[in-house]
């Protein structure tokens, strides 16, 4: 559904270069859902812009929906819709009446526009709301406004550029349910852009990471964190009279081969503290818990901290995602 090859684009600010994207790749099939993830200025909606033909690449090629973005941005214009970064709808303007033009400005005869319309109405719960002007609307309902707006031409692809930037958690939680169910009933291929981790985790079947212009990792999210961080778990073992050392050499001497790190304390109270590195934290504790109590050491606490999306940033790139979002 979409195919770039070597995507570059510079821009020139103030007489200098801005290398926005540098030679992206990129392959998605259709009704697969991919996030690009990165921090701001990452070059995510630049490459967004690029494949939806908006903004003309400095060098490379890319097709979508089978057509050349360079050569053929009408027929790809046609097949996607693109729900960018603003409001897409006029203030003063009401909501069937945004719609309705969306589908002129496509060409949708007037009779499909209209049966279009109550239908994204419809799906977009935008009921009741027909002849409210944008400007009334709450940022939610704007967000699905703008969304269904998107949906007009019946695209066969979605390009979504931070599609929940600035909404309050449940307005997020709101237009997500409404994405999903529309992919759900359509199979619908969706590119989008956010740097919410955690939307990105639980939404994206697929996470292309993007740093500098450059993908620097494209994989499920689950795969990411397996091949780029590890789950942390934190054992706390009472000390016995033999002391802290004897304690933390025997339980070292039962940790499986699986645990790639081991950093060793004693706590104010006197607990012996590790803190364990392991690919698959959640599977590694139980049996350990038992090899532990079977050779009569005492355990008090355990916590298993999972690998998130920030800790494979970091580690690819040295910073956090979540800090530079903030
Ligand atoms: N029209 C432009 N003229 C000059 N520089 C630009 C232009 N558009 C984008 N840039 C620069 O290109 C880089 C990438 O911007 P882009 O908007 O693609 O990043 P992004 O990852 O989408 O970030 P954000 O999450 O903040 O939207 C940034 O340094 C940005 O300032």
């Amino acid at each position: 559904m979409v195919e770039a090859r070597g995507l570059t684009k510079t821009f020139t600010r103030k007489k200098e270069l801005v290398e926005a994207v540098r030679g992206i790749d990129l392959h998605v099939d259709a009704g697969e859902l991919v996030a690009f993830l990165g921090p701001n200025g990452a070059g995510k909606s630049t490459t967004l812009r690029m494949l939806t033909s908006l903004l003309r690449p400095t060098a490379g090629t890319a097709t979508v929906a089978g057509f050349d973005v360079l050569t053929q941005p009408d027929e790809v214009r046609a097949r996607i819709g693109y729900i960018g970064q603003g409001n897409a709808a006029g203030h003063s303007y009401r909501v069937l009446d945004e719609l309705l033009n969306q589908g002129r400005f496509y060409s949708v005869p007037k009779p499909t526009a209209q049966q279009r319309a109550a239908e994204v109405i419809e799906a977009f719960e935008l009921s009741g709301l027909e002849k409210r002007t944008v400007a009334s609307l709450s940022g939610g309902q704007r967000r699905r406004l703008d969304v269904a707006m998107g949906l007009m031409n019946q695209p066969a692809l979605l390009f979504l550029d931070e599609p929940t930037t600035g909404l309050d958690p449940h307005a997020r939680a709101n237009l997500w349910q409404h994405i999903l169910a529309l992919r759900e009933q359509t199979g619908m291929t969706m590119l989008l852009t956010t740097h919410y981790l955690d939307e990105a985790d639980s939404m994206a079947e697929r996470i292309v990471l993007i740093d500098h212009g450059e993908v620097i990792a494209d994989a499920t999210p689950e795969a990411l964190k397996r091949q780029y961080a590890d789950d942390a778990v934190t054992l706390s073992l009472a000390t016995s009279p033999t002391g802290a050392g004897e304690v933390a050499g025997r339980a070292r001497a039962l940790l499986p081969d699986s645990v790639t790190d081991v950093t060793e304390s004693v706590t104010p109270a006197g607990a012996v503290e590790l803190v364990l590195r392991t690919a698959n934290g959640p599977e590694l504790v139980p049996p350990l818990l038992g090899a532990l109590a079977g050779s009569g050491l005492t355990v008090q606490s355990t916590d298993v901290r999972q690998a998130s999306l920030d800790d494979v940033f970091l580690n690819l790139t040295g910073r956090s995602l979540r800090e530079e979002a903030a």
